[in-house]
């Protein structure tokens, strides 16, 4: 045995101190003190030592249990199965070494399934004879929290099997990305990341409140009890799928030759891809770069051993199975200098606190400017001009600053944002965790007010840029959103360079002709805070489908008729609220009414709103001859109600293909995804078209 000398112990038991003060505030307080990357390569230091030296290795050692992610709050459960964490490597050929090693050790050749990591929280499903009885966290591995409540807001868990089994189920909950960026965007303090919100939302107290966010989950192991006749891992994938579970059939089969491998896998019915020991390597490339573009975040990949009776020869540690090896992605963060702090006004007179740091590459971009949110968030981080900052940005999500390294120089204390407007100069107010500037004609407010009213968000009014909006503005004609119907654009325009005849009867065109749009429409590109596309639709559907009724509610304070909607919270009722009560808001709402604009939804349009493409995903590939450039399809697609995406996931549900398409047409074909050609997609736009106008004959008398 090595012997150590008192610096090592000295430094095994500070790592020890530091790594578990740094699980507490990751696991228990969803605010990191600091990255991963310094986490881990704290974590692998203590277990090199601790390999050195084995004297060293304390029972209270990370390296020897489970990072504990133990709360107070909610009852503590017994886990009947071991619930642990991964052992880890960062390179592929340190992967395909312990491949190797294990072959080794079992003396056989190994089926390896791999996984994507996902990066969520630990949930552990119990099912008694077919019911959900229990959902755990994972808490110290074996003794967890038990958030049953919560996790049953979650849609996509089965409450009851179509087989009367007693299992648990292993998965990770996850917020997908593009919801967190719409959530995050409302809190009063906002999380740097999906997984620390969705970890901050399953130990909420109210399982109503939990029911508004849209967590997800997938899930990937599972424990019977008693006999069963599952010889492997893709045996067990393929039953979880078959009793309802979200499975992930983003992931690769791997044996000695592909041939085999794709035996097995079409054998069990599974999706995925099925390669050889050799592709490998090139499958993690490859994986790697297709991080960004999927809709959640995955934090590496998991390597397997397929066949269970090898897993239980190799068995567990008190901290990982031995049969499974984490992969971990390089962590996509860097170190920059924060420069100055901007305060940018939006259209609601919000102020927002803008980071500029000197720019750094992050996950292949270059990143210079970041939002800070609010007052609070700088508080949080501590934040002073000058100071070292740890920066990330993890997948597609907007970058964010997680920390301070290093102090400024100079010991500036922590940065206030200065209570005048930087436009207008009015004082500053606040209003929860947000500060305002209460100058509803303040410069900023007015061109943030029209540019949306006018964007494709907004009213989508056609030949009716930001740049024609900001020359009306400069020749004090476009003072507030009605002016756009009172203006007089010839003789304004008339006589200004780049303004030709042409173009201005176009402009007058686009906002006679926005004129028709739907009350829904109208109601969107007022701009009320949190009021979308969705929010309309929900207050529609509800009842409060006028501008009459939604101003009567308003005036009557009535939170209650608001929150009684099942997807509104007491916040957005009183935002909703405040908006319309608003003076300036209700003068422009009169305006607006006398140039005829909808204040109320009428039947027929509810009808007439084409929606033949909802609830489908496109994706674009290749080039087109009617679509030039290609995004004016996808364009169609969601004018239509359906949704669109960059890269071809398992979620995406249609593939349009034009001449030329390359490696999305091949994932489609891979996924079983439905690939339209152009003259087929051009058939089903029309098809939306005539069914609308048979309609709009029924509704013309
Ligand atoms: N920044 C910090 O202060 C801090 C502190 C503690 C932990 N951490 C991070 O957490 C890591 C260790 O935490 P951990 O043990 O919770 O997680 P882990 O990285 O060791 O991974 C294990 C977990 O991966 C999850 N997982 C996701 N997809 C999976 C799949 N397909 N198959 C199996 N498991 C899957 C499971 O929940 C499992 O518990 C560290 O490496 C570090 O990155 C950071
Ligand atoms: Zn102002």
């Amino acid at each position: 045995m090595n012997t150590y000398d008192e610096s090592h112990q000295e430094e095994v038991r500070s790592l020890i101190e530091q790594l578990s003060r740094y699980q507490k505030a990751y696991y228990v307080d969803n605010q990191p003190l600091v990255s991963d990357t310094e986490y881990d390569r704290l974590f692998d230091r203590l277990q090199y030592l601790e390999n050195q030296y084995p004297s060293l290795r304390f029972p209270d050692s990370p390296t020897q249990r489970v990072g504990s992610d133990l709360d107070a709050t909610f009852p503590e459960v017994r886990h009947t199965i071991p619930v642990l964490s991964l052992d880890k490597a960062y390179t592929d050929s340190e992967l395909l070494a312990w491949i190797e090693r294990t072959e080794t050790k079992v003396s056989r050749d190994l089926g390896i399934v791999i996984e994507e990591k996902i990066d969520g929280i630990s949930i552990v499903l119990y099912y008694e004879e077919g019911y959900l009885v229990r959902a755990v966290t994972r808490g110290n591995g074996t003794i967890g929290n038990d958030v049953t409540a919560n996790v049953k807001t979650i849609a996509s868990i089965p409450l009851r099997l179509n087989e009367p089994v007693t299992l648990a189920v292993r998965g990770e909950v996850y917020l997908p990305k593009d919801k967190f960026e719409t959530l995050n965007s409302q809190m009063e303090v906002p999380y740097a990341n999906p997984r620390n919100l969705a970890a901050g939302t399953i130990r909420r107290i109210k399982s109503r409140e939990v029911a508004k966010v849209p967590l997800q989950i997938f899930v990937y192991e599972g424990f019977w009890e008693g006999e069963t006749d599952f010889k492997d891992h893709l045996s067990i994938l393929s039953k979880l799928s078959s009793y309802g579970f979200r499975i992930n059939s983003n992931f690769a089969y791997f044996t000695k030759d592909a041939e085999q491998a794709k035996r097995q896998l079409g054998a069990a019915g599974l999706k995925g891809y099925a390669g050889a020991y050799a592709d490998i390597a090139s499958y993690i490339k490859e994986h790697t770069s297709k991080r960004a573009s999927l809709g959640y975040e995955i934090d590496g990949l998991v390597a397997k051993v397929n066949e269970l009776d090898v897993r239980s020869q190799l068995g567990y540690t008190a901290h990982h199975p031995r049969w499974a090896m984490a992969y971990k992605f390089e962590s996509p963060q860097a170190q920059t200098t924060l420069l100055s702090i901007d305060l940018q006004v939006g259209r609601t007179g919000r102020v927002t606190p803008v980071a500029r740091v000197k720019p750094v590459q992050v996950a292949g971009s270059t990143i210079s400017s970041i939002t800070l949110h609010n007052q609070d968030y700088i508080n949080m981080l501590e934040l002073a001009l000058g100071d070292v900052v740890e920066i990330s940005r993890r997948g597609d999500v907007i970058p964010a600053v997680e920390r301070v390294i290093e102090k400024n120089e100079d010991s500036k204390g922590v940065y206030t944002m200065d209570p005048f407007c930087p436009v207008c100069g009015t004082a500053l107010v606040e209003k929860g965790a947000h500060t305002f500037c209460p100058n509803s004609q303040c410069p900023a407010q007015v061109r943030g007010r029209i540019e949306f009213f006018i964007s494709k968000d907004g009213m989508d009014i056609d030949n009716f840029g930001p740049e024609t909006a900001a020359v009306l503005i400069e020749q004090g004609v476009l003072q507030d959103v009605p002016d756009i119907y009172r203006i007089d654009y010839r003789k304004v325009l008339g006589d200004l360079n780049g303004f030709g005849e042409k173009k201005i009867l176009l402009l007058e065109k686009g906002v006679e002709q926005s004129k028709k749009r739907s009350f829904r429409q109208v109601l969107i590109s007022l701009g009320i805070p949190e009021l979308g596309k969705k929010g309309a639709q929900i207050l529609i559907e509800s009842g409060l489908d006028s501008m009459e009724k939604l101003l009567d509610v308003a005036k009557r304070q009535d939170v209650e008729r608001l929150t009684s909607i099942k997807q509104i919270g007491e916040k957005s009722a009183r935002l909703y609220i405040d908006a319309l009560n608003n003076p300036a808001m209700q003068e422009r709402i009169a305006a607006l009414a006398s140039f005829g604009l909808a204040m109320e939804e009428r039947e027929e349009e509810h009808a007439l709103v084409d929606e033949s493409f909802s609830g489908q995903v496109w994706c674009v590939t290749g080039s087109f001859e009617h679509f030039n450039p290609r995004s004016k399809a996808m364009d169609e697609v969601v004018k239509r109600g359906g949704r669109t995406v960059s890269a071809v996931t398992n979620k995406t549900t249609h593939l349009l293909a034009g001449s030329g398409g390359g490696s999305k047409l091949e994932k489609a074909q891979e996924l079983g995804i439905t690939i339209v050609d152009e003259e087929t997609f051009l058939a089903m736009l029309g098809e939306g078209a005539k069914k609308r106008e048979e309609m709009q004959g029924e509704f013309s008398f």
